[in-house]
């Protein structure tokens, strides 16, 4: 931290105004909407803060006017302090604002880049209160006051970013004019929210406590059960220390795959423990579950230093679902959460956001800290030309992502399992390759999409064709045009390697998730090494590029590349999502660093 925002930090410390208003996230399982606003202040001379605010929430107003005393010396901070005002709305009825049905509010004030996070507090009254208070009337003054960006829609999350508009603000709140150092036009969800880290608390206070921490283990197993890629396990590593240094009680939860039936041994993080066991020096005991009387008491045998691994958080259907019972049971006898899965921060489940509700402190483990660190200044200064790989199989988790690649890249190349739906999109027969049927139609907006923007997407010209899943199939390489009935494509072909080593020459910033093709089968792996040396032929010429994701990382150390990226990220959905500027909801739910008063 530097400049003023240091400044701040200390003034607030040492000012004994600030009341501490602890931090808290609100969440539901249902569709929820995040509004945020900026809005500047008026000169601190004018506390307590501008009519909009009261016209806002006038209870919030008068929480707040203790802790914007802090801030409130003219010389320092003047009217430039900026604040922010996040509403969580909780709803069932997604965009149907008039609908919700409940809603709660956090805010937080923000002076240069420093931000002290205050929110409501979680009782059910004060819940009731917000919900009166930003009725159906309150939501429609908002609407008419600031204009709504719609950020992101999801099924099961919506999330609206409003930025006020500073002329239609000005004219509410008789705002002098900008000076030009304002951080108006900053979305609050950057730089302001630092999350506390579990550096960021004396490491005595882990001592006898119990820690459970979130990791992404999900590592790629081969037929026998075997770990093939042990990426994952390595970055979880320094956190774990860290903690079981400092005598903390680890109790180390992730999910493996996609499991949907339950507990099923193929899925089981036995191989995880054992690898871990030796990584660590130390046994790692897998716990029968993950939830239940014999975890419980399992995590009560656990001494100062002692690491027990959960079993699978997906074998329950709870997980996925963001069930509140389910992250209850998560949370007991816990006495610290730890975010470190930057693989699946992305997604808004009981172990990586649900559980955060009910536990006192919620921190970022160190893995989670240095990939968003560094994925951050590559997202927000991209150097151009910025081009985006997307393959893999994961079709409808990324394909919603290219359009926001759009806005930012300069190219988007499409390889993998991801290409099939856009070649039956421009009725190109496919045979019988990976296709999701429900995104043809979103695959073909989104190619128009790209002519409109003037963003190349790129498919591949050619593709290898296989006449069955698996290593020792019949291949033959055809045009994208034309894979005969019963065969799949499986890689890019050789002419597809060419273009998108021409597509790839000039990039100075490239992110890449996803492989070319089925790598794990030796004939299949030529597109995704091709993709790899390239990159890395880039990045000794300096370029930056970002490998992420479990299995594109697996490639590139298969090929033996990895140390030759700029940055080999452990999320590859969750740094796309980064990439199109989405708060990550494991992110979100975690601590603000706090202002003491
Ligand atoms: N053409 C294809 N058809 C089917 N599967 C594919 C194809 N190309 C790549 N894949 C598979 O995609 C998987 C990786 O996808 P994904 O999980 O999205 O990547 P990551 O783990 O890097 O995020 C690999 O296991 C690979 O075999
Ligand atoms: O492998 C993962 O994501 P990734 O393939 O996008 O890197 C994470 O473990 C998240 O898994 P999920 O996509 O099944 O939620």
């Amino acid at each position: 931290m530097c400049g003023p925002g240091r400044h701040a930090h200390q003034r607030a410390n040492r000012s004994g105004n600030a009341s501490i208003i602890q931090p808290h996230h609100y969440r539901t399982s249902s569709p929820a909407l995040l509004i945020k606003f900026h809005l500047v202040l008026p000169p601190a001379s004018k506390f307590p803060p501008s009519p909009l605010l009261h016209h806002l929430h006038p209870p919030l107003a008068t929480h707040y006017s203790s802790l914007l005393s802090a801030f409130a010396s003219p010389r320092k901070y003047r009217w430039r302090t900026s604040l922010s005002v996040a509403l969580c709305i909780l709803g069932n009825s997604g965009l149907a604002v008039s609908k919700m049905e409940t809603l709660a509010m956090g805010a937080s004030v923000s002076a240069s880049g420093l931000c002290a996070r205050a929110t409501a507090q979680t009782s059910q009254t004060s819940r009731a209160a917000l919900a009166s208070a930003f009725s159906g009337k309150s939501l429609r003054a908002l609407k008419s006051n600031v204009s709504l960006t719609l950020a992101s829609q999801r099924p099961r999350q919506l999330r609206v970013v409003a930025e006020a508009q500073k002329e239609t603000l000005s004219k509410t709140a008789q705002l002098p004019e900008d000076d030009g150092t304002s951080d108006v036009q900053r979305p609050a969800t950057k730089g302001s929210d630092r999350k506390m880290s579990i550096k960021d608390i004396d490491s005595k206070e882990y001592k006898g406590k119990t820690v459970f921490v979130r990791a992404d283990l999900n590592v790629p197993l081969n037929d026998q059960l075997e770990i093939t890629d042990d990426t994952r396990i390595r970055a979880s590593l320094p956190t774990i220390q860290y903690l079981t240094k400092a005598g903390a009680k680890v109790v180390l939860a992730s999910h493996l795959g996609r499991p949907k039936k339950g507990p099923e041994e193929r899925f089981s993080l036995k191989p995880v423990a054992g690898r871990l066991t030796e990584l660590l020096g130390q046994t790692v005991e897998l716990a029968p579950d993950c939830i239940g009387d014999e975890v419980k008491s399992k995590i009560a045998g656990l001494k100062e230093g002692d690491v027990l691994l959960l079993e699978n958080v997906r074998f329950y259907k709870e997980e996925e679902k963001n069930d509140i019972e389910f992250s209850k049971k998560l949370s007991e006898n816990i006495d610290f959460f730890v975010l470190d899965a930057f693989g699946t921060a992305h997604r808004a489940h009981a172990s990586t956001a649900g559980i955060a509700d009910y536990v006192t402190s919620r921190l970022a483990g160190l893995l989670l800290e240095k990939e968003l660190e560094y994925l951050s200044g590559v997202v927000q200064k991209p150097t151009k030309p910025f081009v985006a790989i997307v393959g893999g199989s994961k079709i409808s988790s990324k394909i919603t992502v290219i359009e926001s690649l759009m806005n930012v890249c300069d190219k988007v190349i499409l390889g993998g399992g991801m290409i099939f739906t856009f070649f039956r999109a421009e009725g190109k027969s496919v045979g019988s390759s990976l296709v999701e049927e429900d995104k043809i139609e979103l695959a073909k907006n989104l190619a128009e999409l790209a002519k409109k923007k003037g963003v190349e997407l790129i498919l591949p010209v050619d593709v290898i064709a296989a006449d069955k899943f698996a290593p020792d199939a019949n291949v033959q390489t055809c045009s994208a045009s034309s894979i005969p009935d019963g065969w799949m494509g499986l890689d890019i072909g050789p002419d597809a390697i060419k273009q998108f080593q021409e597509a790839l020459s000039d990039a100075k910033t490239v992110l890449w998730n996803g492989p070319m093709g089925v790598f794990e089968f030796e004939q299949f792996a030529k597109g995704t090494f091709a993709v790899a040396e390239t990159m890395a032929e880039l990045t000794s010429k300096g370029a930056i590029t970002v490998v992420g994701g479990g299995d594109s990382v697996a490639a590139v150390e298969k090929a033996g590349l990895a140390d030759k990226m700029s940055h080999v990220s452990t999320g590859g959905g969750a740094s796309l999502e980064l990439l199109e500027g989405k708060v990550l909801p494991g992110v979100a739910a975690l601590d603000d660093v706090r202002i003491h008063a």
